[in-house]
């Protein structure tokens, strides 16, 4: 009963935000990992009407989902460097009052990332079990990719970060070893006390530096990025996509580098069959069920 409604509140989020975000005159749209995914494409596909447009996979599941629908993938590397992404959908383990998000629950995060990053806007789809105040609430762990001979010195500088036990993610069947990214990378998965906003920094409920072991999101996410051997951190925050591009507006040339990575909008499935979305500039808005 309770997957029935997980896997409705699912399916119900990506119809909205397909019928919301995804426009059939597009050229190119990003497509995440994970099981909400397959609900975004199943939408997509019933809209699609433009035989042109290619969808960019971040990762072997993800573009097995887009064959299986039908739609034609095309690898991120084989676009124009200057070409942005009209749009990419992807779900998320969980989501903060701030947008924030933790991803890599399926070990995709490091070309989830870099797909975030190409697109205009990325457009987050997520059930009720993911909307959370904080990050590190209900989800347990940072997952951290990182190559397979920098394990020991990144479980070590992590627990010096104050994770009190990290551990290097196996496959299901134990016995098998460490889980292999789609880079031949491994993940260690990075439990740490709930995680503060930035609003929480700037309203003094602490630093967010790590004293006392809490850690602001943006600045843990900085500082597990700089541990050599990390290729990439499960946590998206910082500018999104929308506020990227102001940004490159306002100062050129210097700031050409600037991308987002964070949602514009995160779409809700609740346990009542509506959906609730976050939208980046703080609104909420609210679908009854249909
Ligand atoms: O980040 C991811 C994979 O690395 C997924 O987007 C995330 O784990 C959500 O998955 P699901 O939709 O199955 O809950």
């Amino acid at each position: 009963m309770a997957d029935t409604l997980i896997e409705s509140a699912k399916r119900a989020a990506a119809t909205q935000a397909v019928k919301d975000h995804y426009d059939p005159s597009a050229s190119y749209v990003g497509i995440g990992s994970g099981t909400t995914i397959v609900y975004v494409v199943e939408a997509i596909k019933e809209r699609s009407t433009n035989p042109s447009i290619l969808f960019v996979p971040t990762g072997y599941q993800s573009r097995q989902v887009i064959k299986s629908a039908g739609l034609t993938p095309i690898a991120l590397d084989s676009l124009p460097e200057d070409v942005l992404l009209d749009v990419a959908f992807d779900g998320a383990d969980e989501v903060d009052d701030e947008l924030n998000c933790i991803k890599g629950g399926g070990a995709c995060l490091f070309q989830e990332k870099l797909v975030a990053e190409k697109a205009k806007k990325f457009v987050c789809v997520a059930d009720y079990r993911k909307k959370q105040a904080r990050l590190l609430t209900n989800w347990p762990t940072i997952p951290i990719e990182v190559a397979p001979i920098s394990v020991p010195s990144v479980l070590h500088a992590l627990r010096a970060l104050g994770s009190p036990s990290p551990v290097l993610r196996t496959t299901l069947l134990e016995k098998s070893g460490p889980l292999k990214t789609d880079q031949d990378f491994f993940i260690i998965d990075a439990p740490f006390k709930t995680l503060l906003t930035t609003a929480d920094v700037a309203s003094g409920k602490g630093k967010g530096d790590g004293s006392n072991g809490v850690w602001e999101v943006t600045q843990l996410s900085a500082v597990i990025k700089t541990l050599t051997g990390v290729l990439e951190v499960g946590i998206f925050s910082g500018l999104n996509g929308v506020d990227a591009e102001a940004v490159r507006e306002k100062e050129g040339a210097r700031t050409t580098v600037t991308s987002g990575q964070k949602p514009v909008a995160v779409y809700f499935g609740m346990q009542d069959g509506s959906v609730e979305v976050l939208d980046a500039d703080g609104s909420v808005k609210k679908y009854e069920k249909e």
